[in-house]
């Protein structure tokens, strides 16, 4: 066993938590071994969990929790498509599925996931439920960083945490039945009861976490709302169609310009990214690719180190949070929504991407 692994390993037993070395800096992460489901079971065992909202991330956490055999209600509009799809998942009424009031009455441990907008409309409402000793838990940093534009000011008296899946609710769901897990972030914002700790990471656990990262709220929605705008979505989006739109004005098909831009990276080269880094994946390709990528990455990073210095700054100066809460409370905001999706949808680029899934071999 190599020296760093051991300190790893001691320092787990000393402390309930490891210190790993991330690239030379180390940070502390709690895993299922030092923290099994059995005492998350425990800490939270005389616990109502009270899940309002049930949008993407409420269903994943619900189930999860539930699945894992702890006491879960959830608060919720009616009527609502998302109040039968709590039916259809076995919630029910008046035992195990309420309406927002009567769920955040009777839960001791609220976990607050209707959308961000959302919150703060419902916020007058909830808070007069949040009495002393409760937590109220998010999984987000947004609505208690930009407490001045949400209005989102819990009392001194309960504990604020977060637990916060690094990953759609979808997957957070889906990876739990594959027996996996989806990591998270955690943090602690107000510890009233002492407990702040025990039952933020109890209830990342309970939500099928297989690891829990430290960090803050303000960091958590720093790096969330960089990173959705940035390379997990906005940018990547951008780049593509950049990179597509190049190869069909130069006379490229548009299966082949699909094939070179998306298909190729979602099916062969980003899964071995994934398993062992990118070197690897440059190792496993040809040396002619290997040339080109080696002289051509830090080209593409100086382009857009700018925009992601703008992009930091809107969010850092809230300017970004602004924007999602005047167009997400909107209430015409799905409708438009709609016709933004559909323009992706019906590009030539993601027309050719359906066409180009259906002929994925599995689907023989
Ligand atoms: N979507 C994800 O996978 C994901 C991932 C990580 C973190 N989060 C965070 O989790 C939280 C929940 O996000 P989500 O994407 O699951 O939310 P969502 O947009 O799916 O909405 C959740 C619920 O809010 C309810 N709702 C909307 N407007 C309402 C209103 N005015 N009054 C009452 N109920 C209303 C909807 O009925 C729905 O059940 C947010 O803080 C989000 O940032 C989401
Ligand atoms: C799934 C994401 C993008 O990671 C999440 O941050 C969200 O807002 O939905
Ligand atoms: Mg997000
Ligand atoms: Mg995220």
């Amino acid at each position: 066993m190599a020296t760093d692994d051991f300190v790893v390993l001691w320092d787990k037993r000393k402390n309930l938590m490891a210190k790993l070395n991330f690239g030379g800096v180390e940070e502390n992460v709690v895993t299922r071994e030092e923290f099994p489901l059995e005492k998350a079971l425990e800490v939270l065992k005389d616990e109502t969990i009270a899940i309002i909202g049930y949008g993407v991330q409420g269903p994943g956490q619900a189930l999860n929790l539930r699945d894992n055999g702890f006491n879960v209600i959830v608060g919720q509009r009616y009527p609502s498509k998302t109040w039968d799809k709590a039916i259809a998942d076995g919630f029910v009424p008046g035992e195990t599925l309420f309406s927002i009031e009567e769920a955040a009455e009777r839960g001791t441990i609220i976990q607050y996931l209707l959308s961000d907008a959302a919150q703060i409309a419902i916020w007058p409402t909830l808070k007069k439920y949040l009495t002393p000793g409760k937590a109220l838990y998010f999984s987000h940093g947004f609505g208690i960083t930009y407490k001045e534009r949400t209005g989102i000011i819990p009392s001194a008296d309960i504990d604020v945490i977060l637990a916060a899946p690094k990953g759609s609710g979808t997957s957070l769901r889906r990876l739990f039945l594959e027996g996996r897990g989806l990591n998270s972030s955690y943090a602690i914002h107000q510890d009233a009861t002492g407990r702040a700790k025990e039952r933020v990471v109890a209830m990342g656990i309970g939500i099928g976490s297989g690891y829990l990262f430290e960090t803050t709220f303000q960091n958590e929605v720093y790096s969330d709302l960089t990173g959705e705008r940035g390379t997990l979505m906005g940018a990547i989006q951008g780049i593509f169609a950049a990179q597509y739109d190049e190869l069909r004005k130069r006379g490229h098909s548009p299966s082949e310009a699909f094939n070179e831009t998306v298909e190729e990276l979602t099916q062969s080269l980003m899964p071995l990214v994934a398993e062992n880094g990118m070197d690897w994946m440059y190792a496993n390709c040809s040396t002619t690719a290997q040339r080109g990528a080696l002289d051509w990455w830090q080209k593409f990073r100086d382009a857009t180190a700018p925009v992601f210095k703008e992009l930091y700054d809107s969010v850092a100066a809230g300017e970004e949070a602004q924007r999602s809460i005047d167009s997400n409370s909107q209430s015409d905001y799905r409708e438009k929504l709609e016709v933004e999706l559909a323009t992706l949808r019906d590009s030539e680029m993601w027309q050719a991407g359906k066409v180009v899934r259906g002929l994925r071999p599995e689907k023989n």
